[in-house]
């Protein structure tokens, strides 16, 4: 099964960190290459642009992709989105110069909107019933209201800097984007892709719990397990020649801070914390 995963640019890096974790080491590097083997021989990686890839999955070169939602819309190819990898969060956003007359989106009725998404921008505008001129341009989009090219933009923000640097001020939202692991429909029930959707998903479920280890008098066990719930429940074992048990448990990372302090009252001691690398739930 090949997976198609972003050659360069900013969801490179990200991605390739992800197959990492999930186990799927790649052989030989990333770089500069077009397909790379996996620690599983059925696993092939396919490098692509961001962009291409819901060509590349919807042609068939590759069963699965790794992409931005907002590039898969605006292939306008019909894939299904598999699972949400939390990485690549930007909004799609229609903007125009802060000091100007466009306030809202009616306002551009019979206005020029300049964009790297026209498919996404076209189909805005007419769900909204404006009629606008969308006009592509492959890059450097913000500068178009200030040379007269458009009255606004749909373009990606996610810090919101690029746009006040630009002074362009947000009209709408058209689309909350993140990336996401995607598939062509005949291959979601293939047991690969499968496995592939239960690695990814062992890799961000493990990314906010932490495992806690930490020695209790025994006596304590019933109080600690009220602030450790953990998944179906903490492990206690014994400790060799000791009244105290040792007890392990996995914790939601915003939760530690607290469940630590509520241990130390309980009398716990060497208690440990670790990161998770992956977890199947
Ligand atoms: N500022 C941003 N913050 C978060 N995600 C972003 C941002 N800009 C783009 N993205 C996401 O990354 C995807 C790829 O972005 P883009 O096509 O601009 O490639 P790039 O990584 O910037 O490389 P290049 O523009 O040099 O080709 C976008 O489709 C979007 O999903
Ligand atoms: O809200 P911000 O945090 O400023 O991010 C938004 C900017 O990020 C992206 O550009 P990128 O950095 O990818 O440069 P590019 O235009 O060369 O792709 C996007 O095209 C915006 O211009
Ligand atoms: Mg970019």
């Amino acid at each position: 099964m090949r997976l198609a995963v972003p050659n360069k640019g900013r969801l490179h890096d990200p991605s390739i960190d992800l197959l990492e974790r999930a186990g799927l080491h790649l052989e030989g590097g990333a770089d500069r290459k077009l397909y790379a083997d996996t620690v599983d021989p059925d696993v092939t990686a396919l490098f692509a642009r961001a962009a291409d890839i819901p060509e590349y999955v919807a042609d068939g070169a590759a069963a699965v992709g790794i992409t931005g939602l907002d590039q898969v819309r605006e292939s306008g190819h019909d894939l299904v989105d598999l699972l949400d990898l939390e990485f690549g969060r930007c909004r799609l956003v229609v903007a125009a110069p802060e000091d100007g007359d466009i306030e809202t989106v009616a306002d551009l009725a019979g206005g020029t909107v300049a964009t790297e998404f026209p498919r996404i921008t076209r189909d805005f505008f007419a769900e909204r019933g404006v009629d606008a001129e969308v006009v592509e341009v492959t890059g450097a989009t913000e500068l178009t209201p200030h040379v007269d090219m458009a009255d606004a933009i749909v373009d990606i923000t996610s810090t919101g800097t690029t746009l006040r640097v630009n002074r362009l001020a947000e009209i709408e939202e058209v689309l909350a984007s993140s990336v996401r692991l995607f598939a062509r429909p005949d291959v979601v029930d293939d047991q690969k892709v499968q496995q592939l959707v239960t690695a990814f998903e062992s890799v961000l479920a493990a990314e906010d719990r932490r495992y806690v280890m930490l020695n209790v008098p025994e006596e304590q066990l019933d109080d600690v397990r009220d602030v450790l719930p953990g998944m179906g429940g903490p492990t206690v074992m014994d400790v060799a020649g000791s009244d105290d048990v040792a007890v392990h448990a996995v914790v939601e990372e915003r939760a530690v801070f607290g469940v630590i302090n509520d241990l130390k009252e309980m009398g716990a001691s060497d208690v440990l914390v670790t990161e998770i690398e992956r977890l199947v739930e």
